[in-house]
């Protein structure tokens, strides 16, 4: 029997003192030295002297497929417009976020996650990695909203849950399509997929929702919204307000800024897809940015395998001058990997040395944790 999603970090709990270290950001007038980040430096930011920009692809472009995956190859990431979610449920998420990040901090923490639990408010995960302190607050929720929404608003959640619920299937049914796009690009169709299900829809695919919230901040250069991660899954579909914050790292440039395009969403390739697709897709290293005067909201909808799926590199991806590069693992056991290892964990799981180098982070300002 496949353990539950959830049960990923039962051997990996994070300890991070949230009651101890958490902020009422909005009383704040000056960085405290626990939020002030060593200079950024490790990559140069590519926003003053690059035109590059992340491709926007058009999903009712009939050449959808074929941009989908040149994005995927050379930048990791994308933004799609045309994507069939209605901009009121944009909206409705947005309205859902903002309403519980602005709740008393006292109240948020009801519904705190526990140290080995995946749902709940509190500091990113990667927190434990860092010696200094991300100026943002995340929720994380898997499944049904339900129990975490009851504890914020004891007597007036309802709306809460409805607009959960609702994002969360329009989303899986955006994630299917764009998992076939991804990878039809690479010649995979619904045969070559045993887990994909007759039909190609991914039942039992897991997910998670995460809002993230970064408030504004009176010295946003020296501090970090959330620090460079790759994500763990499939791939994630990203929402974010009108505040920029989101930026990418390419090869060569150094960080891009990914501008809000109203109505659009950023899709980024996971450490998963970069495992099935035998490292053809990179998983792209993002992190966010704060703002001075404006109070930045995403929602990520972090799409993965079901439990009980082993995720190697698909076998008409293998040959013998493309070796598997990656040994099979399942989402639950990755995350656990991840809680340990973070940005080294899918070298951690790879067959093969790289051939030429392998960006692999540990930036200034982390920690060796584990
Ligand atoms: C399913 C998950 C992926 C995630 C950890 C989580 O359990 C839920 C939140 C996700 C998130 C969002 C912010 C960045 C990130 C690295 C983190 O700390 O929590 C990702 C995790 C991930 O993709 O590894
Ligand atoms: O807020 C953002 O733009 C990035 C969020 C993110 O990377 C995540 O939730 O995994
Ligand atoms: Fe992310």
């Amino acid at each position: 029997m496949p353990g539950r999603l959830s049960d990923a970090y039962r051997n990996h709990p994070v300890h991070v003192h949230v009651h101890d270290k958490h902020l009422d950001f909005n009383s704040v007038q000056e960085l405290p030295d626990s939020y002030a980040w060593a200079p950024l430096d490790e990559y140069p930011s590519g926003d003053s002297f690059s035109a590059e920009s992340v491709p926007v692809i058009d999903l009712t472009d009939p050449n959808a497929m074929k941009l989908v995956g040149h994005a995927c190859k050379t930048w990791g990431a994308f933004q799609v417009t045309n994507h069939g979610i209605d901009t009121s449920l944009l909206d409705d998420i947005e309205w859902a976020g903002r309403s519980l990040f602005s709740l008393p901090v006292q109240q948020k923490l009801k519904a705190a996650r526990s140290p080995d639990g995946m749902s709940g408010y509190g500091l990113a995960r990667i927190s434990s990695f860092f010696s200094k302190l991300m100026w943002s607050e995340g929720f994380t929720i898997v499944g049904s909203p339900l129990e975490h929404a009851r504890q914020l608003w004891p007597n007036d959640h309802s709306k809460f849950c409805d607009v959960v619920e609702e994002y969360e299937k329009e989303m899986k049914t955006l994630a299917t399509r764009l998992m076939w796009l991804m990878l039809g690009s690479l010649g995979i169709s619904k045969e070559d997929i045993k887990w994909a299900g007759p039909k190609g829809e991914f039942k039992g695919a897991c997910a998670a929702v995460q809002l993230n919230s970064y408030p504004a901040c009176p010295d946003p250069d020296r501090a970090m919204g959330l620090a460079a991660h790759t994500d763990s899954t499939l791939l994630t579909i990203l929402y974010q307000n009108s505040t920029s914050g989101l930026q990418v790292l390419r090869e060569g440039t150094g960080w891009v800024t990914v501008p809000p395009i109203p109505g659009a969403l950023v899709i980024n390739i996971g450490d998963l897809l970069h495992i099935l697709s035998n490292g053809s897709y990179p998983s792209v290293l993002h992190r966010a940015m704060v703002n001075r005067t404006k109070h930045r909201l995403s929602i990520a909808y972090l799409y993965g395998p079901p439990n009980s799926v082993h995720i190697s590199p698909l076998s008409k991806l293998v040959d013998p001058s493309h070796p598997p590069l990656y040994r099979p693992i399942t989402w639950s056991e990755y995350l656990g990997t991840k809680a340990k290892h973070f940005n080294k964990a899918l070298s951690s799981v790879r067959l093969c040395a790289p051939l030429n180098g392998f960006i692999d982070t540990n930036d200034n300002n982390s920690v060796e944790v584990g």
